[in-house]
């Protein structure tokens, strides 16, 4: 019974990256960023409902690349919108009415550990949600209008990545609002309910590759996990 559900998202641009081609295709160790992900999920939770998120208009381009790397991993396809809300709420829709557990995953997220996606599983049954964070290395300065900037301890924050997994009742009851401008993911959204979410720790190579120095790293983490296996 497919009862756990993934929206991985990929209906952006990706301007950062300043690139032909939009970053969620860019190969990595020889292989597209979103194949690495969507497979990432299907090892961990092998009858897991794959929903990948794309602009409507690199449909035919993502069949091109199924078909020339292979890619046979069962998923649906489904249409982004113009911001990462809407794309999320998109891929809400098309859940099915089995799915209990949902967790959402930014597709340019290939390196998420295989205990991350399942503890995220566990903690959203248990709690209603599960938001991987991870700790900051560095030392941190808020800035203010006036040009000056102050001291913060640290440890009172977290860095915010994906997978946040939760029950699939309440997070489309979230997403059924307007969209807000500080809805930079999925925790806020679930949040503005007026719900505590569940923090979970993430992994440091789950970065979300962005910008072009990313790639380098990301080759590096990809060789290296080919290597651990
Ligand atoms: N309309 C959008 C915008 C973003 N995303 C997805 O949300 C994730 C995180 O967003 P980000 O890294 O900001 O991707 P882009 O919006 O593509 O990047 P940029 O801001 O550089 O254009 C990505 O997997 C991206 O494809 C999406 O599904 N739909
Ligand atoms: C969802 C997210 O990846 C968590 O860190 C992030 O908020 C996406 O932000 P972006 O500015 O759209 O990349």
């Amino acid at each position: 019974m497919k009862n756990k559900a993934a929206i991985i998202v990929a209906g952006g641009k990706g301007l950062r990256m300043c690139g032909p081609i939009a970053k969620q295709y860019l190969p990595v160790a020889g292989l597209p960023v979103l194949m690495h992900t969507l497979a990432v999920f299907n090892r961990v939770v092998p009858a897991i409902d794959l929903i990948l998120v794309l602009p409507a208009s690199d449909f035919p381009y993502w069949e091109e690349l199924c078909a020339e790397y292979k890619f046979t991993l069962p998923h649906r396809v489904v249409s982004g919108g113009n911001s990462r809300f809407q794309s999320v709420r998109n891929g809400l829709e098309a859940l099915t009415t089995e799915a209990i557990l949902v967790a959402i995953h930014d597709g340019v997220r290939p390196f998420v550990s295989d205990q991350v996606i399942l503890e995220s599983f566990v903690e959203a049954e248990r709690t209603g949600s599960a938001v991987a964070v991870v700790a900051l290395k560095d030392s941190i300065r808020k800035l203010r209008d006036d040009g000056k900037s102050f001291f913060e301890e640290r440890q009172y924050f977290r860095l915010v990545q994906t997978p946040q997994t939760f029950q699939v009742e309440k997070i489309k009851k979230a997403f059924k609002v307007t969209e807000l401008q500080q809805f930079t993911d999925d925790a806020t959204v679930y949040e503005n309910q007026g719900w505590q979410v569940t923090l979970i720790p993430g992994n440091v190579e789950n970065i979300k590759i962005t910008t072009p120095e990313d790639m380098a790293y990301a080759e590096f983490i990809a060789l290296r996990k080919l290597a651990d296996r």
